[in-house]
């Protein structure tokens, strides 16, 4: 779907994107994650053929971009940062003006299909509001409406939940799972971990303009080598594991142990032979945010001043 080699783009001496290989398949929910100025947007602009690379290779929908956006763009919906919108118009009116401007796409029907795209982002009770009026989590939604006019094969989303409230975000990550299952690959950019681990099976970790990660979401999720135990025996616990093989605990508090042992299942089978009730067994893995900021360098957007001494002169 999108499959880019040594994609690259200098800006004077910066390289904001520096020879990135992505490779993004059919039916995936795919997370860009990167921190501010990683170069995610930089990325997403080359992608849709609004910057043009320094140097590096892009394929979208198996077509060399930008030299065929023409036949390409049209199978896009597309989402970037601070989406436009004619501020005096109605967010209906704007749908039916950007409409009317795309290729294909029949006048006959155009009325439902913008009516379809305000109901799936929830903004069908808008009426005659002009979009000056909207809030920061409106006009994103319009945007995100914009994008699903077309009913586009592949969504490429730039931070599509900037703006929103919880709630709103919940929304939009049932709106993209919901479309998701019908079929739309969906690319999405976002320094929202925690929000890329919801809704994301693949991940694509940027830092400092370079691909340093790639791959299934399951991949950043290993195991710790931690088991958390829920007991009310919890001392009896800790005579149990005290004989067992590789089992150190590395903390207790009240009625919870974390313990250090590499198979959870053994562990627990050994706690209930020793007559230890287990309320709880979970075992502990990497969040995604513990993986990438294992991976990746201090935020790039960063502006630390020189090193200063720790020591400090004591003067009389
Ligand atoms: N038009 C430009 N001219 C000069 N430098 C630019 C330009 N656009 C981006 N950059 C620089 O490229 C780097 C990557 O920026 P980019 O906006 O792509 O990052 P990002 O990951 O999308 O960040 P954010 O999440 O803050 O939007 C930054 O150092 C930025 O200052």
């Amino acid at each position: 779907m999108i499959r880019t080699t040594g994609l690259t783009k200098s800006y004077g001496s910066v390289r904001a994107v520096d020879g990135v290989d992505l490779d993004v398949r059919a039916g995936d929910i795919y997370g860009f994650v990167g921190a501010n100025g990683s170069g995610k947007t930089t990325t997403v602009r080359m992608l849709l053929g609004l910057v043009l690379a320094t140097s590096g290779q892009m394929q979208v929908l198996g077509e060399e971009m930008p030299r065929r956006r023409r036949s390409v763009l049209p199978r896009v919906g597309a989402l970037i940062e601070n989406p436009a919108a004619y501020p005096n118009l109605s967010g209906r009116r704007n749908l039916t003006l950007l409409d009317a401007a795309g290729p294909g796409g029949s006048r006959r029907t155009r009325a439902a299909r913008v009516g379809e795209a305000l109901e799936q982002v929830g903004l069908a009770g808008v009426g005659r509001r002009p979009v000056k009026q909207y809030s920061l989590g409106m006009r994103q939604r319009l945007g995100l409406a914009a994008a699903l006019m077309r009913t586009p094969e592949l969504l490429i989303l730039d931070e599509p939940t900037n703006g929103l409230d919880p709630q709103g975000i919940l929304e939009i990550r049932e709106l993209l799972l919901g479309l998701h299952a019908k079929g739309t690959t969906v690319f999405l950019s976002s320094h929202l971990l925690a929000e890329v681990e919801q809704l994301c099976d693949r991940v694509g970790v940027l830092d400092r303009g370079r691909l340093v990660l790639q791959d299934q979401l399951s991949a950043f999720q290993q195991p710790t080598g931690r088991v958390l135990v829920g007991t009310p025996d919890p001392a009896e616990a800790v005579t149990v594991l005290s004989g067992v093989q590789n089992a150190t605990v590395l903390h207790r508090e009240g009625q919870q142990l974390v313990i250090e042992h590499p198979d959870s299942a053994l562990l627990n089978r050994l706690l209930v032979e020793g007559g230890v009730r287990v309320s709880e067994l979970t075992t502990q893995q990497m969040s995604l945010e513990q993986s990438v900021l294992a991976v990746t360098g201090a935020s790039a957007d960063r502006v630390d001043g020189p090193v200063r001494s720790t020591r400090t002169q004591v003067t009389a």
